[in-house]
């Protein structure tokens, strides 16, 4: 078990791709970790790079005590299960589980016994003298983990671990990595670029872009603070409403609408200021009769997501007239085609309304965030977090 700390990790592909760019990282020992963005970002790389599959092009990567950027990926303590799983096909779950072993020059009775235990922890015993063309997506994945565990290494790395599963298998899959991972405590770095798997699953989530992380933090941090207006539109099953917004002395004109500044940005910033006014659909609460001064707007879809609906509603954004010409009171603003923009809201089952109707949105409180030049107006102590609740608003 071990932390892994990555200094100004650099990787540049033959042909100048960029891949990680000054990277810095630290991951805990004992932690389970997620790589998450969008394709293209670097996770791969960066999982690959810490395997040593791939030789840092500048930088460091440190495991424990040791430097490794320099070793070869059997000098590193690591054991990294593929996407596919990477198993010998013409070997038995046996033989596979205890190939690294047999590499490793283990003699054959220890050889066995740790083979045996390994598969005991994963349920594999009865399948030990199959192959791998006969064992289920789900049996092949914990095959690949007991190779992966039998020789006891420092370090995990999981390579989109449920990818090859489907949907129900998956679910089941992610229930049994958490409690193994949480039963061995060993450090566990896996990418995914599935936003709700990393919610689900790991302690701390490094969200990606362009080579670079945009933000570190628990799932409960990086879904309530967004440090950016990337990782707010990145993470959640429905993306973050980020709206134009301008500050109107102690109140946020958002619209026609007029919200209360959010607590933290008192002090932080300027009156007439442009920002952008960000909360999440889960955060708003619908309403079918006025709240004056609310956001309020023409339902133009309702998508039913089981035991609740999204709504999403079409609402006036241009508030530039609204103080200096009057011309708003006459509606001549509707008229002329004002910029509108789409805000949407979770509404739980049976208050749903009807496209065509209008309706009026809500912002629970201490759940609004500013965001100036695409960065979050903060104090940025994650302390002023309120502390998660049992069955958070975080949706898998
Ligand atoms: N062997 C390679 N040679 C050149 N460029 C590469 C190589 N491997 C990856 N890249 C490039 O490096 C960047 C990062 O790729 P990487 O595979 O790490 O991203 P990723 O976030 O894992 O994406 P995905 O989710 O699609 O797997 C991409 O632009 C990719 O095209």
């Amino acid at each position: 078990m071990s932390a892994i700390t990555m200094r100004e990790l650099t990787k540049v592909y033959p042909g100048g791709v960029r891949a990680l760019d000054a990277l810095d990282l630290e991951i805990a020992d004992g932690e389970f970790f997620a790589l998450l963005g969008p394709s293209g970002c670097g996770k791969t790389t960066l999982l690959r790079t810490i395997a040593g599959l791939e030789v840092a092009s500048g930088g460091s990567v440190r495991i424990g005590e040791r430097d490794v950027t320099g070793l070869p990926p059997g000098k590193r303590d690591v054991a990294m299960v593929f996407q596919d799983y990477a198993l010998f096909p013409h070997m038995t779950v046996r033989d596979n589980i205890a190939y690294p072993l047999r590499i490793k020059k283990v003699d054959r009775r220890s050889r066995g016994s740790k083979t045996a235990d390994t598969a005991e922890e994963l349920d594999l015993s009865g399948l030990l003298e199959r192959r791998p063309g006969q064992l289920s997506g789900g049996q092949q994945q914990r095959v690949a983990l007991a190779r992966a565990m039998a020789c006891h290494p420092q370090v995990f790395l999981l390579d989109e671990p449920l990818s090859n599963l489907d949907a129900r298998l998956r679910l089941e899959a992610r229930t049994f990595l958490k409690r193994l991972q949480r039963e061995l405590g060993v450090t566990t770095v896996f990418v995914t670029h599935d936003q709700a798997e990393a919610l689900a699953l790991a302690d701390r989530i490094a969200v990606m872009e362009g080579g670079r992380i945009r933000q570190v933090g628990t799932p409960t941090e990086v879904f309530r603070r967004p440090a950016n207006t990337f990782v707010a539109g990145f993470i959640g099953s429905t993306p973050m409403n980020l709206v134009d917004a301008r500050v109107h002395g102690d109140e946020l004109a958002v619209g026609r609408a007029r919200l209360p500044l959010p607590d933290d940005s008192h002090g932080r910033v300027t009156d007439g200021e442009r920002l952008v006014y960000g909360i999440r659909p889960e955060y708003l609460d619908y309403s079918p009769t006025v709240v004056p001064g609310a956001l309020t707007g023409e339902v133009v879809v309702v998508e039913n997501l089981g035991s609740v609906s999204l709504v999403s509603l079409d609402v006036p954004a241009d508030d530039t007239g609204a103080d200096d010409s009057g011309a708003d009171d006459s509606g001549a603003g509707d008229a002329a085609g004002a910029e509108r923009t789409s805000v949407q809201v979770v509404v739980p089952e049976g208050g749903e309304p009807e496209p065509g109707d209008t309706g009026w949105v809500v912002p629970r409180p201490g759940r609004s965030l500013l965001y100036r030049d695409g960065t979050l107006v903060t104090a940025t102590a994650t302390a002023e977090v309120p502390a998660p609740r049992a069955g958070t608003a975080v949706r898998s």
